[in-house]
């Protein structure tokens, strides 16, 4: 199967370009090749969404949030196959796959309801005979970069609002999970969706996500990954003036006091961690635990993860699929080197099974690490791998303390029964979403998603909040004393 361009409601392209192949991690099965496009497709997606956006914002609100019920249905007809590709393509284990499926569901239906919404204020004026209003007005084109790890969720959280909003948009996906933007395309066009609403690119960051960035008719860039590459878009958008959404990595901690129920914490654990095989940007890669319960943590999460199984994530009996590619696969064993020269106990796991063949699938090993001390890199930096390290601590506040002292601030999480710790843990964790008594992992679509420090600009998906991004407040003044009133002057 070849992937094309999804543009102006038609599978188009320019030029003769180079496709990639897509594979899947669990066995290399060759899936499909996409189009590694150029400027010149960006140039083309663009001119269709300028010209789309002009009619698309006069559509009424209610009306273009009719398209989004009709996406949410068919999404839902098709789930279990919308599910079934996405686990193949990025290897997250079925169950989560129809959980991902159902999140943009769950988006559909959410932002279309923004649509008899999408609430301004009114305000009394200063002047007498004068009314006052401020309301959501549409920014124009936007582009939507986003990662392999959530291959339609993040796109539906960025451009369901995005549309219903009055914009329209160019998706950038990642290179290694296209198949489900392509997948989502036929869905829009199915949806009926006026051409040019909805755009796909398929392609490098380096090209495509660049030409997106660079392209003075794109107005806003939402933009998903990691820090790294948050940072050159953030830059890059800069130099332009572009309103730029950044979602990137974290280094997410679950906190475990004394009073903890014990239990609780090893399933909310092992959640977190080891789920989407730990590829997630809420993933839990730290356990901050206190020094009583320490060894009695340590010895119950070692039994559990005896019974994690690793394998293709189609078999529904399996509970951690593949890591994306070698690369990753990699990247995560080099940590489990970089924790064992630091000094950190290695308890289980920090291995490569299979020897890494790609038809054998690229798995690791869940992998605990003890006795690691906060500023250890792999205590500081995102693995985004199935590895977890324990920290050792005294008090909540040498807890929120360890958590808070990383670059990144997303998600984190305290289990205790103690009423005043938890209220004191929410009010000072640093992070965007903070979990009591759960892991660091099951967002609901309709809170705001983020967070803060190298984490994010203040900017959130999901959410009423994520309508921030897609719009621009106008402020709106009608005088109807029939004389000239001066604000500020002739309000004496
Ligand atoms: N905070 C969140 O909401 C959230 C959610 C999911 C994933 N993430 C983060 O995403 C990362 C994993 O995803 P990834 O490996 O795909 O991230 P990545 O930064 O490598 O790539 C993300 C997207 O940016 C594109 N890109 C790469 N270079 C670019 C450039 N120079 N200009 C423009 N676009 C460019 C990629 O092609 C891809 O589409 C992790 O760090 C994870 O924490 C964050």
């Amino acid at each position: 199967m070849k992937l094309t361009n999804f543009i102006d409601g038609n599978w188009q392209e320019v030029g003769e370009v180079e496709y990639t192949a897509v594979l899947n991690p669990a066995n290399g099965e060759h899936l499909a090749e996409v189009r590694m496009s150029t400027k010149e497709d960006v140039s083309l997606a663009v001119a269709a969404a300028v010209n789309a956006q002009k009619k698309w914002a006069l559509v009424p609100a209610p009306k273009r949030a009719d398209y989004l019920y009709e996406i949410g249905r068919l999404m839902k007809e098709k789930k279990e196959h919308l599910a079934q590709v996405l686990t193949k393509e990025m290897g997250k284990v079925i169950e989560e796959g129809r959980g991902e499926v159902q999140e943009g569901i769950d988006m559909a239906y959410y932002m279309a309801g923004e649509g008899r919404r999408l609430f301004g204020e009114t305000t009394p004026s200063e002047l007498a005979d004068k009314f006052a209003m401020s309301v959501r007005a549409p920014i124009g084109v936007v582009g939507l970069i986003t990662p392999w790890n959530f291959p339609v969720a993040i796109a539906t959280w960025k451009s369901f609002p995005a549309i219903v909003a009055g914009n329209t948009f160019i998706w950038k996906p990642a290179t290694e999970t296209p198949m489900m933007a392509y997948e989502m395309a036929k869905i829009f066009d199915e949806a009926g969706l006026p051409a040019g609403v909805a755009n796909i690119v398929f392609g490098s960051g380096s090209e495509v996500g660049t030409a997106l960035i660079e392209h003075q008719d794109v107005k806003v860039i939402s933009f998903t990954g990691s820090t790294e590459t948050g940072r050159k878009v953030a830059e890059l958008g800069g130099r332009h003036l572009k309103k730029v959404s950044l979602e990137m990595g974290g280094k997410n901690a679950v906190i475990v006091m004394e009073d903890a129920d014990l239990s609780l914490a090893v399933e909310g654990i092992l959640w977190s961690a080891f789920g989407t095989a730990g590829q997630r940007c809420t993933a839990c890669s730290r356990v901050i635990v206190h020094k009583d319960v320490k060894k009695e943590l340590e010895k119950m999460l070692l039994e559990q993860m005896e019974s994690l199984t690793i394998g293709d994530g189609l078999d529904e009996s399996v509970k951690i699929g593949p890591v994306i590619n070698k690369q990753a696969l990699e990247k995560i064993h080099s940590y489990t080197k970089i924790g064992q020269e630091e000094g950190a106990n290695l308890l289980v796991g920090g291995n490569i099974l299979n020897e890494g063949d790609l038809e054998k699938g690229f798995y690791y090993a869940p992998t605990l690490f003890t006795n690691v001390t906060p500023t250890m890199r792999i205590a500081q930096e995102e693995i985004f791998g199935p590895v977890v390290s324990l920290i050792e601590v005294s008090s909540l506040e040498e807890a929120i303390e360890v958590n808070n002292g990383v670059k990144f601030g997303l998600s984190s999480s305290i289990f205790s029964k103690d009423v005043n710790k938890i209220f004191r843990a929410q009010r000072d964790l640093d992070t965007g979403i903070v979990y009591v008594n759960a892991g660091t992992t099951g967002a609901e679509i309709h809170l705001p998603f983020g967070g803060t420090k190298g984490t994010g600009n203040g900017h959130r998906d999901s959410g009423v909040a994520a309508l921030d991004v897609y719009t621009e407040w106008k402020s709106i003044y009608v005088d109807f004393s029939g004389k000239l009133q001066r604000a500020q002057i002739d309000t004496e």
